[in-house]
């Protein structure tokens, strides 16, 4: 009978290592986290952060899982699940990969309990998000199982329908790498204005954390906001026709149905 608390991992890489970090400071003990990671730096990197031991390859030692969590690229899903088949089917599986169906899943290790999650590396720090995604065959326990797992990164989100697993990817799940653009292209001017990299990167942080914060508490809109830091005539309207002239908006916008494409390939096996 596999022991109910033990995790395994299959992948240890950033964000394993995110959801390990969240398990460690819920109290989950290392002995019930087992991890697959065939890169010895990363064993290594998991070994000092979270005092958690990895085996290069699957071994018979999987069998005791009773929950898997999936945390490969998309692309090495197929081999990595070929690895651990045999030791993997009685247990609950949990997905964090972009684009990869439950369907898939489920023929590859022979379990119909899949749930696939879409989190965010704020997951680090608890402050992540992460779409859910449950096949029907998973119970409530099981639901409350992982929404439990996750809490301690942060926030976690139900979709009914799994297709709309590839939009909170590209929203939330791709979404911070889109944020730390937008910061380094502050800093970047900060730069050429002639200010240091420290004010730089002060300003511009404070300025994304004190914008977000206030919209997270206010009721109006995000666009009822901008209009009330845009004078007429002056500094951010010229600031905000200048993106309008590049299409800014629209360019983000196209960027994040991109996203959702390619996850949506990523499934297909793209
Ligand atoms: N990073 C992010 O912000 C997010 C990532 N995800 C998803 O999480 C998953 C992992 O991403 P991420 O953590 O960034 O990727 P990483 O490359 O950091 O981690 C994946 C790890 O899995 C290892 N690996 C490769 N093949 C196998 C195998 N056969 N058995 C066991 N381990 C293997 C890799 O080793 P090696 O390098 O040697 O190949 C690597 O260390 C992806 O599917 C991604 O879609 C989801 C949400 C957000
Ligand atoms: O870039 C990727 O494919 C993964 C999925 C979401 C964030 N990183």
């Amino acid at each position: 009978m596999p022991s109910p608390t033990t995790i395994a991992f299959i992948g240890g890489g950033n964000m394993a290592g995110a959801l390990i970090g969240g398990l460690r400071r819920s109290g989950q003990a290392v002995e019930h986290i087992l991890v697959i990671e065939p890169w010895a730096e990363q064993r290594e990197r998991l070994a000092q952060q979270h005092g958690v031991t990895a085996l290069p390859a699957a071994d018979a030692s999987l069998a005791r899982a009773a929950l898997v969590v999936w945390a490969v690229k998309p692309q090495s899903f197929a081999e990595a699940a070929a690895a651990c088949a045999a030791q993997v089917g009685g247990a609950l599986q949990l997905s964090v990969m972009a684009g990869i169906r439950s369907e898939t899943i489920a023929a590859a290790t022979g379990s119909q309990r899949v749930v696939r999650a879409m989190p965010n590396t704020p997951a680090l720090i608890g402050q992540g998000i992460a779409g859910l995604y449950a096949r029907p065959q998973v119970s409530d326990d099981e639901r409350a199982h992982v929404e439990a797992l996750l809490a301690p990164t942060g926030q976690t989100l139900w979709v009914d329908r799994e297709d709309d697993l590839d939009s909170v990817t590209a929203l939330s799940g791709s979404g911070p790498a889109y944020v730390f653009l937008f910061i380094e292209s502050m800093m970047e001017a900060a730069r050429r204005m002639g200010l240091s990299d420290a004010q730089g990167r002060a300003l511009a942080l404070r300025t994304f954390a004190g914008a977000t914060e206030l919209a997270m508490r206010s009721e109006d809109p995000p666009a009822v906001l901008r209009e009330r830091v845009t004078s007429k005539g002056g500094t951010t309207f010229a600031a905000l026709e200048s993106m309008r002239a590049d299409g800014v908006g629209e360019a983000i916008v196209r960027a994040v149905l991109a996203a959702q494409t390619r996850a949506a390939e990523l499934g297909r096996g793209g």
